[in-house]
């Protein structure tokens, strides 16, 4: 099934259409694209097979995927025809910026800083998948106001972040990091002075969300008294109790793990005066983000020997990829941490398991597939959330038209002015902020009036980006 033959069976053998993005894309006729559902055409009622929509040829489609993507996402991607360049780390700004300039996706992970410089740069980008939970390395108020939509995986690794905590909690309540770093250096340091079991011990979850709730459940399991501080009110899990505010939890915790995004309100949310609040003798966990604890302050309590351990897995500088850069280049503290006893360091790895990653790299793929085909904006972060049914293969002469606007007065009655000569099937249309997204299907459209209605919609003062897939 080629798109352009479902449209216009008289279309000339060579063609040039207009893209989502204005500029023209040759495409083949002779490349047919196979919707995933065509090999069934022959077992189902024509009715029911829902039509693969092309905006041109997915050839056209050029992906830079960055930080070592999963190969299920890249599978995913390459199987649509689209062009996949994968690299293992993440690139400098200057690099970056060189070849966002030409890519209508992007793929990246928590390391590659998408920010408005990068993003104003990229003329061709439609849409952003983080394959991972956090967004705050993309600046997403620009991406939107550019009609970049941005998708992420909101829970696949939060499993093996919860699994890491409870590790960390053992590793040092038992002081495991140092034992076993003395025995690789051939020192028998047998010791249970400050050694401790978990059971009975409290343990303050700061966010309770997707990560902060399922290591809520873990650590009752292994006989952890459980609180947490949420700025939300959240139901309790078995029987752990929300406490009021962070000090509450700060002064009743053996154990203070973080699970909060990095916000304005989270950055240096444990610094001196927090860490002094904590218990003689307890522990600090950072799995979250980087920028949440101070860590020159950390250093003092840890080095004063009233925080008996921490782990972190999160900086705030992290290097772009593998190797020897954990030193005081990228953070002006590296080295003192480095020389510090009981203290766990990780290099960001709380999601990095082989489940969470192949999960991360069929949920965003999969995410890019829809809205690069179909414009379907469903778990997007930062565009109004809409989908349309599909449309079917005996709907030959249907295009839908994608249309992301400010959202002032009036647009809709414009658009509908532009699409009125051809009958409007279906339609939907949701806003978010200043800004607004709809979706029409529209019927009886012949191949060459495609090019007229982009042109109008263009047109129009209110307009971010239109697309017309067919
Ligand atoms: N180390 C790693 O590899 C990973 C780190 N992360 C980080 O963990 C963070 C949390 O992940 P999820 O649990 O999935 O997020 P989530 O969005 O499900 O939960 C976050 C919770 O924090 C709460 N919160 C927000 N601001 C707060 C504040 N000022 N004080 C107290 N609570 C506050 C929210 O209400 C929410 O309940 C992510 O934003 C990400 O930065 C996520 C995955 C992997
Ligand atoms: O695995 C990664 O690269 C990022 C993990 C993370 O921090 C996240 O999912 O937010």
């Amino acid at each position: 099934m080629s798109s352009a033959r479902d449209i216009n069976p008289g279309a000339p053998s060579s063609r040039t259409v207009v893209s989502s993005w204005g500029q023209n894309l040759s495409t083949s006729p002779v490349a047919t694209l196979q919707s995933p559902t065509a090999s069934l055409g022959g077992m189902l009622p024509r009715r029911s097979v829902p039509k693969l929509l092309k905006p041109f040829n997915t050839q056209d489609i050029k992906i830079l995927l960055l930080e070592n993507v999963n190969q299920t996402g890249r599978d995913i991607l390459t199987a649509q025809g689209y062009q996949v360049e994968a690299l293992k780390s993440s690139l400098p700004e200057d690099q970056l910026i060189e070849k966002i300039r030409d890519i209508h996706v992007i793929g990246i992970r928590s390391k590659t800083k998408l920010s408005e410089r990068v993003l104003s740069e990229a003329k061709n980008l439609l849409v952003i998948g983080c394959f991972c939970i956090g967004t705050n390395q993309v600046d997403l108020t620009y991406a939107a106001r550019r009609g970049i939509a941005v998708f992420n995986s909101p829970f696949a690794n939060s499993r093996s972040v919860a699994e890491l905590v409870i590790a960390e909690i053992i590793t040092l309540a038992r002081q495991l990091g140092d034992r076993s770093i003395e025995m690789h250096r051939g020192t028998w340091n047998k010791v249970s002075a400050k050694c401790w079991e978990i059971r009975g011990k409290t343990l303050g979850i700061v966010g309770y969300g997707h990560i902060g709730s399922q290591l809520s459940v873990l650590a009752e399991a292994m006989g952890m008294n459980v609180i947490y501080y949420d700025v939300v009110t959240l139901m309790a899990l078995g029987t752990a109790r929300q406490v009021p505010s962070l000090d509450n939890l700060l002064e009743e915790a053996d154990f203070v793990t973080l699970h909060v995004p990095d916000l304005p309100e989270t950055r240096n949310m444990i610094s001196s005066a927090q860490l002094d609040r904590m218990k003689e003798g307890s522990y600090l966990i950072n799995a979250s983000r980087g920028t949440v604890v101070d860590i020159p302050a950390l250093v003092k309590a840890m080095r004063s020997g009233h925080i008996a351990g921490a782990a972190l897995d999160v900086y705030p500088n992290e290097p772009a990829g593998n190797g020897d850069y954990f030193t005081n280049n990228l953070n002006p503290w590296a080295e003192e941490l480095r020389s510090l006893s009981n203290l766990i360091l990780t290099p960001h790895i709380g999601g990095s398991t082989e489940e969470a990653q192949r999960a991360i790299g069929v949920e965003v793929a999969e995410a890019l597939v829809r809205y690069i085909n179909q414009g379907i904006t469903l778990g997007s972060v930062n565009l109004p959330e809409a989908q349309l049914r599909s449309l079917t293969l005996d709907e030959p002469d249907h295009a839908r038209v994608i249309y992301i606007h400010r959202n002032v007065p009036g647009v809709l009655r414009k658009v509908n002015e532009i699409l009125g000569d051809h009958n409007v099937d279906k339609q939907i249309s949701d806003s978010k902020g200043d800004l607004a997204y709809l979706m029409a299907d529209i019927s009886n459209v012949r191949y060459e009036q495609i090019k007229d209605i982009y042109e109008s919609l263009e047109g129009l003062s209110s307009c971010i980006m239109t697309r017309v897939l067919y």
